[in-house]
């Protein structure tokens, strides 16, 4: 039984056996996040003191103005993936294409791709608002020892291994499963050590809280305007409590601790909405359903989307069971 407060080098370690492929090299791969995630934790810290916040002057593919701190984490992760020799391939939100890594080692070869979104929230960085770092972790699926392909990326969200975020925010957490519960962990920033703060993580079955942002909602589906009414409506238990960071991480981590819906509709102006398939809902919807709560597009659940590009965009809606449910029933009366 984790005990709290154990630190999370002392967890992965007690759970390496417990995972199916157990050879170590997911454990040391979780550490190598756990590395970079403090090394780009310590630069969000002094956002605003150091010439780190503002736009980096480039676009990434989806056509969003890049900020210096979106190239930092980007940077660093992947840096910290390639030096420590962990990964065969890495693909990332602010990487056109994903990028093949030889190992350094001829006697070892790499069996784990990992995709990340680096910096989460982006536009909360110069305001100071609580931001986040997602990954999403698969088995390759070519042969070992070769160059990786988009194959090993479009794998299904229910093949993955593991997933997490890293919170930047009052304090700094990470939270991951590896298919068997989740876990938080926050940082004791005096001695740069993270401690199991949050054992077995659940989301709430009920909640009152509704995230999604309303500027949309003209251009939102009737069954979503029909959902966003029924949470707004005097009724029983309603009307629920409107909160939205525009921080899909800090978000999802309120939702998660305390009951509640984050949406991210598809709507007249974007048919896929937002958000992205491969390292933002899927790694998400795997910590919703392994923390008892549910994600999908309001069809179909997420997992079981087969991706096609790297970079897709799909309708998100995710949290507590009853609350997706009832949001699915209304997108389903339209
Ligand atoms: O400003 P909008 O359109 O509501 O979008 C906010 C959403 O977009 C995101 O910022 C997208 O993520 P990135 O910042 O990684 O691009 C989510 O974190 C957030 O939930
Ligand atoms: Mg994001
Ligand atoms: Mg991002």
């Amino acid at each position: 039984m984790s005990k709290r407060n154990q630190t999370l080098g002392e967890f992965i370690i007690e759970h390496q056996s417990s995972f199916k492929y157990s050879s170590g090299e997911l454990s040391r791969l979780i550490n190598s996040i756990r590395l970079a995630a403090k090394v780009v934790n310590h630069e969000v810290n002094k956002a605003g003191l150091v010439d780190i916040i503002g736009a980096a002057g480039d676009t990434n593919i989806q056509g969003e103005d890049q900020q210096k701190l979106d190239v930092y984490a980007n940077n660093k992760f992947i840096q910290t993936l390639t030096n420590r020799n962990i990964v065969c391939g890495i693909a990332s939100e602010e990487e056109d294409d994903f990028i093949s890594i030889n190992s350094q080692d001829e006697n070892h070869q790499n069996k784990y791709v990992v995709l990340i979104d680096p910096l989460d929230g982006s536009s909360n960085i110069d305001v100071n608002v609580s931001v986040g770092t997602i990954f999403s972790i698969y088995r390759r699926v070519t042969p070992v020892g070769t160059p990786v392909t988009l194959d090993d990326f479009l794998q299904q969200g229910n093949k993955q291994v593991a997933a997490g975020y890293i919170i930047y925010g009052t304090s700094t957490m990470i939270v991951y499963t590896t298919g068997a519960g989740v876990n938080g962990f926050t940082l004791n920033p005096a001695i740069g050590t993270f401690y199991l703060s949050h054992p077995n993580m659940q989301f709430p079955k009920d909640g009152k809280i509704y995230s999604v942002n309303e500027g949309n909602y003209i251009h939102f589906p009737q069954g979503i305007k029909n959902y966003i009414k029924y949470c707004q409506m005097e009724e029983g238990d309603r009307p629920y409590t409107s909160r939205y960071i525009g921080s899909l991480v800090s978000d999802f981590h309120r939702n998660m601790i305390k009951g509640g819906i984050y949406m991210y509709p598809k709507s007249s102006v974007s048919s896929n909405g937002k958000l992205r398939l491969l390292y933002e809902c899927n790694p998400m919807a795997f910590l919703a359903e392994q923390a008892n709560g549910k994600a999908s597009d309001g069809f179909n659940r997420i997992m079981d989307i087969q991706p096609t590009e790297l970079h897709q965009r799909v309708p998100f809606i995710c949290g507590s069971l009853n609350m997706v449910e009832k949001a699915e029933a209304f997108m389903r009366k339209g």
